[in-house]
């Protein structure tokens, strides 16, 4: 009997503080990619940036409230277990032995990100590992600087259906319906100087977050 391929997306990401760009892009990737599930990863340690303002355990926790019961979202805490930076590749590796040889897995990240992916660790790895499905974002254009265009070579594909045909290797960019020009540095400069947040994150997040004075100056 043929049965058809579990498609697994993995979108990590730093989440100091998860807002509600993450997470409708959460919902519109997995359907669009028709994802079985879909992990939101938070990295304790991001390779190409400083130390988050708020510790591991609070980011999952705050990850794991804004998701709340999504369907098909989990908030997976598989990177708080390792030591040192979290490199995405080391979590692919995870995934592919945790869904199988024939899973379809993807690692979605948002066009900022994709900029600086030829700094990655073990870049080339992460093609024998995952597809790559980029999103588009408020604010960046959508034109690739030559470092990537070398690295992406003739891995870009133009849809979904092309996309899953194999089990990683792929490229695609993906425009969602709603996209939301929210960023973690915005939410952080406003709970800094005691400005609203309400609206840009689930409520339940913003209530944790002014309860306990997380993102607040405290001079
Ligand atoms: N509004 C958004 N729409 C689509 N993708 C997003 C959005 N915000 C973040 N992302 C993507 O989600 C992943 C995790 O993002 P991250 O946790 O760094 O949030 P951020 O808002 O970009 O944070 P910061 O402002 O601190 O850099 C990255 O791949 C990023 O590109
Ligand atoms: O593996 C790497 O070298 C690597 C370098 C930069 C970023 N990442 C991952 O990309 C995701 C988004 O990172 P950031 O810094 O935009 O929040 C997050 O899961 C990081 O761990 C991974």
């Amino acid at each position: 009997m043929n049965s058809t391929p579990t498609r697994i997306g993995m979108l990590g990401g730093t989440f100091d503080p998860v807002h509600l760009g993450h997470l409708r892009s959460a919902i519109e990737v997995r359907e669009a990619l028709k994802l079985d599930r879909l992990h939101m990863i938070p990295a304790p340690q991001p390779p190409l940036r400083g130390t988050p303002q708020v510790s591991p355990v609070q980011r999952l926790e705050l990850l794991t409230l804004g998701i709340g019961d999504t369907p098909g979202v989990v908030a997976d805490d598989r990177e708080l277990r390792r030591e040192g930076p979290s490199y995405s590749v080391d979590t692919l590796v995870e995934l592919r032995q945790a869904y199988g040889d024939s899973a379809r897995l993807v690692m979605i990240i948002g066009f900022d990100a994709f900029l600086r992916l030829a700094k990655w660790h073990n870049v080339n790895q992460i093609f024998s590992l995952a597809h790559l499905v980029v999103i588009a974002r408020p604010g960046y254009s959508t034109s690739w600087p030559d470092a990537l265009r070398e690295l992406v070579g003739d891995r870009e594909v133009d849809s979904v259906d092309e996309l899953m045909l194999c089990p990683n290797g792929n490229i695609l960019t993906l425009a969602l319906p709603s996209m939301m020009a929210i960023s973690a540095t915005y939410i952080r400069e406003r709970l800094q100087q005691g400005k609203s947040v309400r609206y840009l994150l689930p409520e339940a997040v913003e209530e944790v977050i002014l309860q306990h004075g997380l993102y607040h100056s405290h001079e």
